[in-house]
C-alpha cells in the first residue's frame, strides 16, 4: 500500500526541533551538489545531523552533507539543509520532501532551492547562474508525485495551482541583485526540468528535452517546489549550471559527478553572495505565528 506521513509526524518533528533551537526560520533553504557551504555562512548556529532527526531520511550523496542548520542570515532567521534528498536515492518522494513541510510547521514563509543543472540551452554555459521561471516534472507528470495519495487539508487543497510557483518579485529582485554584483552576464531565467536519475540522461533524451523547451535538467527540486506550493510557501530557485548536456553524437564528452562537484565549489562563492542578498532584501511578513 501507498506510504502515508500522518500530520502527526511532521508535527512530532517540527516540535522536536523547536524544542531544540530558539530560531524559529523565516526562511528555509535547500542546497543543491556541492553548494553546502552556504550553511557555513549562517550566523548563531545551531545544526543538527539528519541522522539525529527524528523522521528525517538520511543523505546518501557524495556533496550533500547531511545537517540541518539554523541561524541568522542578514539578521534573517534562516534554517538550511546541507544535503537534499533525491528521488534515484531510492527516498519515496514523501520522504525526499518531509523536511518542507516540517519548515511549514515551524513558521518558514519563504522556500530557496538551489542545484547543480546541466545545459541544454546553447546561450548557458558551465558556472552560469539560471535563475528557475518554472519547471517540468516530469516524474510527476507520470504519476510519481508527493501529493499522490490523500490531500491534508490542513496543508493545502487538493488540486493545487502551479502556475506562477517561482515567485516573480524575488526573480526580478535576484535579477537587480546579479547587476549589481557586476555577474549578470553570467545569470539568465530558464525552465528546469526533472529526469529521476541517477544515470545522466542520453543523448537522444538530452535532444528531447532541448525540443521541449527546457534550458536545464537535473534530478531534484520539482517535488519541493510541488509541496511547497501546495502548503503556500514562496518559492524562489536558481540552478548553477555545472555542465553542458552532451545533445550530439559527434562527441564523446561524458557527464560525470565529480566534474559536477567540482563546478559547485568553484562557483558557490557567487551562488552563495546571490542568495544572502536576495535574503537580506526580501520583506519578511513578521506576523506571529
Ligand atoms: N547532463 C546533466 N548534467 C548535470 N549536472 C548536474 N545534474 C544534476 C544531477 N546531479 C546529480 C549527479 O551529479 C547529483 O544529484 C545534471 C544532470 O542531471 N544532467
Amino acid at each position: 500500500s501507498k506510504e502515508q506521513i500522518s500530520h502527526d509526524e511532521y508535527q512530532k518533528t517540527a516540535d522536536w526541533l523547536m524544542s531544540q533551537t530558539k530560531h524559529r526560520p523565516q526562511v528555509a533553504i535547500i542546497c543543491g551538489s556541492g553548494l553546502g557551504m552556504l550553511a557555513d555562512t549562517i550566523k548563531c548556529q545551531d545544526s543538527f545531523a539528519y541522522s539525529d532527526i527524528p523522521g528525517f531520511p538520511q543523505s546518501t550523496v557524495q556533496g550533500h552533507a547531511g545537517r540541518l542548520v539554523f541561524g541568522e542570515l542578514k539578521g534573517k532567521s534562516c534554517v538550511c539543509m546541507q544535503g537534499r534528498f533525491h528521488m534515484y536515492e531510492g527516498h519515496s518522494l514523501l520522504k525526499t520532501t518531509f523536511p518542507v513541510r516540517v519548515f511549514k510547521l515551524m513558521g518558514v514563509e519563504t522556500l530557496i532551492v538551489t542545484n547543480a543543472a546541466g545545459a541544454l540551452a546553447d546561450g548557458l554555459q558551465p558556472g552560469d547562474i539560471m535563475i528557475i521561471k518554472d519547471h517540468i516534472n516530469f516524474p510527476g507528470l507520470a504519476g510519481l508525485n508527493p501529493l499522490c495519495g490523500p490531500n491534508d487539508e490542513k496543508f493545502g487543497p487538493r488540486f493545487p495551482a502551479m502556475s506562477g510557483c517561482y515567485d516573480k518579485g524575488l526573480r526580478c529582485m535576484a535579477m537587480e541583485i546579479t547587476k549589481q554584483m557586476g555577474v549578470a552576464s553570467l545569470v539568465q531565467e530558464g525552465v528546469y526540468a526533472m529526469v529521476g536519475g541517477p544515470n545522466f540522461e542520453t543523448i537522444a533524451e538530452a535532444k528531447l528535452l532541448h525540443r521541449l523547451g527546457v534550458d536545464a535538467v537535473g534530478m531534484s527540486t520539482a517535488p519541493e517546489v510541488v509541496v511547497a506550493t501546495h502548503c503556500g510557501l514562496r518559492v524562489f530557485g536558481l540552478s548553477l549550471i555545472t555542465n553542458k548536456a552532451v545533445k550530439s553524437y559527434d562527441v564523446s564528452d561524458r557527464v560525470n559527478h565529480e566534474g559536477v562537484l567540482d563546478v559547485g565549489r568553484l562557483h558557490s562563492q557567487t551562488v552563495q553572495q546571490l542568495v544572502t542578498e536576495l535574503i537580506s532584501r526580501m520583506e519578511i511578513n513578521n506576523n506571529e505565528n
